[in-house]
């Protein structure tokens, strides 16, 4: 098995970049985020703001209609979808090159249609972010459907355990790579020092983050980042831009952290734009 690589600030060098003069919103990701129930429309609005501020260029939601107000009065840049309205939904799904499923989703029947039209209508040359509720109806499958794109999980200890059938004792970096490489994609296994499973077999280690960032809604956060860089950086290989997202969303945390008792989603959202600012 690979070594477990730490990740350093070396990482955000290597991917955040001056952009080219000759560029348009179109070059910077068409991001679709599908969540938001009506009970959870906060989890849309935080993935869609944190993927707007790192730099997608065009980013609808997929969400209930009772979410609209709120997400526009707060990101009049995203754009929305009902996601009951299943032409439209996948109309949205085809026009995307990366997408997020999940974050307020829920588990009730019309998230699981939501997650089989999409699973269904992505093509092969998307990159498909599973969090959240989308992970935890996944797992309730007997034979779930697995796309055929590039697929990113991002489960935190316990939806890791519904994923792969490993308890949170059994969550070992070998045992991990082995439940990661049969679903052949790459995850994201979120805890105190998040560790990668790339697809391309490697590992890295976030020795940056803590407990300042358990509110609600910071795994939401991650997932928009997450889509921002996969859209925006596409020339670079997949494994360093997902380091880069990740160790960007806790070295954002962990600065604020110096002067803040626990750091907010929000705050992290806020402050994505000054600091990608130093490495370009
Ligand atoms: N404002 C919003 O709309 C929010 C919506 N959310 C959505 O709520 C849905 C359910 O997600 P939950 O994660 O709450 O529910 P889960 O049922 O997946 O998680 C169950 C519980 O596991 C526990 N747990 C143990 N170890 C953990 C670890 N390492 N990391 C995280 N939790 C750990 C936590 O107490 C957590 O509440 C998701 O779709 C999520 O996106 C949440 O993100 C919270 C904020
Ligand atoms: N003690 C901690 N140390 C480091 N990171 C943490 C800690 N608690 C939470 N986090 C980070 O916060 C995020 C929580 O994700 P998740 O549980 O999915 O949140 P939510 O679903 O509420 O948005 C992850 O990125 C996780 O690594
Ligand atoms: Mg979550």
């Amino acid at each position: 098995m690979e070594t477990m690589k730490n990740l350093t600030v070396a990482c955000l060098k290597q991917v955040i970049k001056p952009r080219p003069k000759q560029s348009h919103k179109g070059n910077f990701g068409k991001i679709l985020i599908i969540g938001g129930n009506k009970n959870m429309g906060g989890a849309v609005i935080m993935s869609a703001s944190a993927a707007v501020h790192a730099g997608a260029g065009l980013v609808t939601c997929a969400t209930d209609s009772s979410n609209f107000f709120a997400l526009h009065a707060r990101l009049p840049e995203a754009m929305v979808v009902d996601h009951s309205d299943f032409e439209a939904l996948t109309q949205a799904i085809k026009q995307a090159d990366t997408i997020v499923i999940g974050p307020g989703l829920g588990l009730d029947k019309l998230a699981k249609q939501i997650l089989k039209i999409t699973l269904t209508a992505v093509d092969p040359t998307t990159t498909l972010i599973i969090d959240g509720s989308a992970i935890t109806l996944l797992a309730q499958q007997n034979e779930p459907l697995r796309p055929t794109c590039q697929v990113i999980y991002t489960p935190h200890q316990v939806e890791w355990a519904r994923l792969s059938g490993l308890a949170l004792t059994e969550q070992l970096p070998q045992a991990n790579q082995s439940a990661q490489q049969k679903l052949a994609a790459h995850i994201v296994l979120k805890k105190y020092h998040t560790e990668i499973y790339h697809l391309n077999n490697t590992l890295s280690r976030l020795p940056i983050g803590g407990p300042y960032m358990a509110t609600g809604g910071m795994g939401d956060t991650l997932t928009g980042i997450i889509a921002a860089f996969m859209g925006q950086f596409k020339t670079l290989a997949p494994a360093d831009v997902l380091d880069a997202a990740v160790y960007l969303h806790s070295a954002v945390a962990s600065d604020l952290s110096q002067s803040k008792y626990v750091v907010l989603p929000t705050d992290i959202i806020e402050h994505l734009q000054t600091f990608m600012a130093q490495f370009s």
